[in-house]
């Protein structure tokens, strides 16, 4: 295991397998097969450009044409135009856990999302509910990276270049393009997925807050070079510009010795997260709590912004503390790992999820807008929660799934009702 966001690392699972000084020698250590994994273009500024070097035991280009991939029923890409898109307020009960024998890739339901696989923009917004391990089967996905956001169930993700453990409250990034599978550790495993096909995320800047605060660098952690030298046959499944494509190698993919380089994938605890708030009044904007960001072509304003609501300290006097009533020109996906979000009393369970789009009013439902305006403002701690946000610049517009799933709360609208006009003194 490995520390910092963004590091360079070199790893090696057996001694003397990492080239020294060079990238691609003539020779290479145990003849192992040298192969750049680039994730950004060669030429993008140095302080943005990943890529690492794999060295491996058969190249990544040696398997045969890929076909159609029949499953992954549910799993849908932008443009998202399965459905007009609505600018209700919309909830959802936890996703459905399988019934029948389902693994993370069968297991991706999309809500929804924005942008264009094509044009490397924009977000998807996946359930992944699973009961079996992909069981030499791997998968990676050509269209973005993916951030996985367990909510019930241990997982292990086991990559070409290492393998991450990840339990709820624990996030993930597996980078475009790299292969992986996900192995289960117990009997059952949901959670959520942004996959991003637009830049990759990085920690936000951190302005007047100054250099430390948030999600620290030091707290990502990557994996160490881990390989297996197997001659059965695996599946590889592709997400390629939306859809799924199959073909079979004769071994293992995961036979990667030994790494070196930038572009990998990592893991953060949410835990550490420093969480930073008002000690003084008012609720302050979410994106105080921001983990991680994918910026768009327009400054300030992201692609993707991966937001938690972490148990934290509540200190503001003379404030209304909850989230407050608001339109927004973002728009605004959430999920529950645990506990209850503070804005919401009710409705919205762990493994939920919510959408709030572009300009449309929420905010409080009414239960939580009493309570607050009513409370005693002792300091006060949320605990036993964590909530997130993806917050997009752009209209998150939901699969037909989503639109027509029986987890649809039809009422959810009513969580606005019953707030009383108040009489003006005039
Ligand atoms: O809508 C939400 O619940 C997310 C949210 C939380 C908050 O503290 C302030 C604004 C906001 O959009
Ligand atoms: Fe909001």
């Amino acid at each position: 295991m490995h520390v910092g966001f963004g590091n360079h690392v070199a790893t090696e699972a057996v001694a003397g397998a990492l080239p020294v000084g060079r990238n691609s020698p003539q020779k290479t250590p145990f003849g192992l097969y040298a192969e750049q994994l680039s994730g950004t273009a060669f030429t993008a500024p140095r302080v943005h450009n990943l890529r690492s070097w794999l060295y491996r035991m058969h190249p990544a280009a040696m398997h045969g044409a890929f076909s159609p991939y029949e499953g992954g029923a549910r799993l849908r890409s932008g443009p998202f135009i399965d459905v007009p898109c609505s600018p209700n307020r919309m909830r959802w009960d936890p996703a459905p856990l399988p019934q029948t024998a389902c693994d993370f890739v069968d297991g991706l339901i999309t809500y929804g999302g924005n942008g264009d696989v094509g044009q490397n923009d924009g977000i998807a917004i996946h359930a992944y509910c699973a009961n079996r391990s992909m069981d030499r089967r791997a998968f990676f996905n050509a269209d973005g990276e993916m951030l996985i956001v367990p909510q019930l169930g241990a997982i292990e993700l086991v990559t070409e270049l290492g393998r991450i453990h990840l339990e709820p409250q624990q996030i993930a990034v597996v980078p475009r393009g790299v292969r992986f599978r996900v192995a289960l550790e117990a009997g059952v495993a949901r959670g959520y997925v942004c996959e991003n096909y637009g830049e990759t995320f990085r920690l936000p800047d951190l302005g007047p807050i100054g250099a430390n605060g948030l999600a620290n660098p030091r707290d990502f952690e990557i994996p160490s070079a881990w390989f297996e030298d197997d001659a059965k046959d695996w599946e590889l499944i592709q997400k390629f510009q939306g859809n799924l494509w199959r073909t079979t190698l004769p071994h293992s993919p995961f036979d990667v010795v030994a790494w070196h380089g930038n572009l990998a994938p990592y893991r953060y605890d949410l835990r550490r997260f420093n969480t930073i708030n008002t000690v003084s009044f008012d609720h302050p904007d979410p994106s105080i709590f921001t983990v991680l960001t994918s910026p768009s072509s327009t400054r300030g304003t992201a692609n993707c912004d991966f937001v938690i609501f972490p148990p934290r300290w509540m200190v503001a006097e003379d404030t209304f503390r909850p989230p407050w009533f608001h339109r927004n020109i973002m728009s605004e996906f959430m999920g529950l790992i645990e506990g209850v979000y503070d804005a919401k009393a009710g409705g919205f369970q762990p493994g939920g999820a919510s959408l709030h789009n572009c300009m449309n009013g929420h905010g409080p439902d009414h239960h939580t807008y009493e309570a607050a305006i009513a409370a005693d403002l002792q300091p006060m701690k949320i605990e036993d929660t964590m909530a997130f946000m993806f917050e997009s610049r752009n209209v998150i517009r939901t699969t037909r799934w989503a639109a027509e799933s029986p987890t649809m709360q039809l009422d959810y609208d009513d969580v606005w009702s019953g707030f009383t006009k108040p009489e003006l003194a005039i």
